[in-house]
């Protein structure tokens, strides 16, 4: 079962880090964009996912979130108030997740989405109910197949249908029961290979932060409606792990790359591949 994380709590940093070490997704309560904010973009999203083909497709292709101005005919206002109110959220996680590794200055980390340049990106899937075949070996029809997400954080809010599940390093696909006022959060690729070392000889890895696989399968009755942000780097950011966190001579798993670079590597591989493996020194 994966953590949840009440921001509320004076503990919320010290949660945080731990919930991204174990499982590298938790589920947060408290946090402070209303249902409402939520529920607006959501039905903007159902009306646009029952158009007809022709319509979406003239839609184009996803401009990036900080081109979503550019997005004027379609709920634009849903769009900017909602990206604006997670992007703020995603910053303040980032901030509480510095703070919690005793990481200075306080925004090390939330400053690579802050950047006028941050590659950000909002995602609204829709699953259409889907009966299930006898055939299927997962007891379920996949909506979303198995990855990683390779930016720093991923935010993630559904409508109450089940389909998300999670994978634990060594275990068995986790079916997250689905809560429509909260936020379930992953780490992603990108922020596995931030934090660097942990004193824990366990844990001894640059990966301190794991960046969850994670999969969706489609309902049999009812249709998912999701929203997801994506807090990437600018894409001239390096990304490295961070020195303060490395011991004295102590080297990184990986090698340095720029996020452009990474990015690049990442949407030229298939979704259920390894992308950080990629990146490992040997
Ligand atoms: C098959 C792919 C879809 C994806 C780009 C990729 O080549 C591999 C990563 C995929 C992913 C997963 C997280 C996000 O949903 C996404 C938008 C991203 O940044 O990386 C998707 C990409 C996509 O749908 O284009
Ligand atoms: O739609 C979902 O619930 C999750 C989708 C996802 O993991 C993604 O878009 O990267
Ligand atoms: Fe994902």
């Amino acid at each position: 079962m994966h953590t949840i994380v009440d921001l509320n709590s004076p503990t919320a940093p010290a949660q945080l880090v731990s919930a991204c070490e174990e499982l590298g997704f938790f589920k947060l309560t408290n946090h402070t964009i209303s249902l409402n904010l939520m529920e607006n973009l959501e039905d903007e999203a159902v009306k646009f996912f029952s158009l007809p083909l022709w319509k979406k497709d003239a839609a184009g292709a996803a401009p990036s979130v900080t081109a979503a101005a550019g997005l004027a005919t379609w709920a634009t206002s849903a769009l900017n108030e909602y990206i604006t109110a997670v992007k703020k959220l995603a910053c303040e996680l980032l901030e509480l997740m510095a703070e919690g590794l005793g990481l200075r200055p306080r925004n090390a980390l939330s400053k690579l989405l802050m950047d006028e340049e941050s590659d950000l990106i909002l995602r609204l899937n829709h699953y259409p109910p889907c009966p299930v075949s006898r055939e299927s070996s997962s007891g379920g029809v996949t909506g979303f197949g198995e990855h990683t997400d390779p930016q720093v954080i991923s935010i993630l809010r559904s409508n109450n249908t089940w389909g998300l599940q999670v994978l634990p390093r060594d275990g068995r696909w986790v079916p997250v029961p689905p809560d429509q006022s909260s936020f379930f959060v992953n780490v992603g690729d990108s922020l596995q290979m931030l934090p660097a070392l942990t004193d824990s000889p366990q844990v001894l890895t640059n990966g301190r932060f794991k960046s969850v696989k994670h999969r969706v399968l489609t309902n049999s009755l009812q249709s998912r409606v999701s929203m997801i942000f994506f807090g990437g780097p600018p894409l001239k950011e390096r990304v490295a792990p961070l020195p303060h966190l490395m011991e004295e001579g102590e080297e990184s798993l990986y090698r340095e790359f720029t996020w452009c670079e990474y990015k690049a590597t990442a949407y030229a591989s298939k979704l259920v591949d390894n992308r950080l493996e990629l990146f490992e020194k040997r």
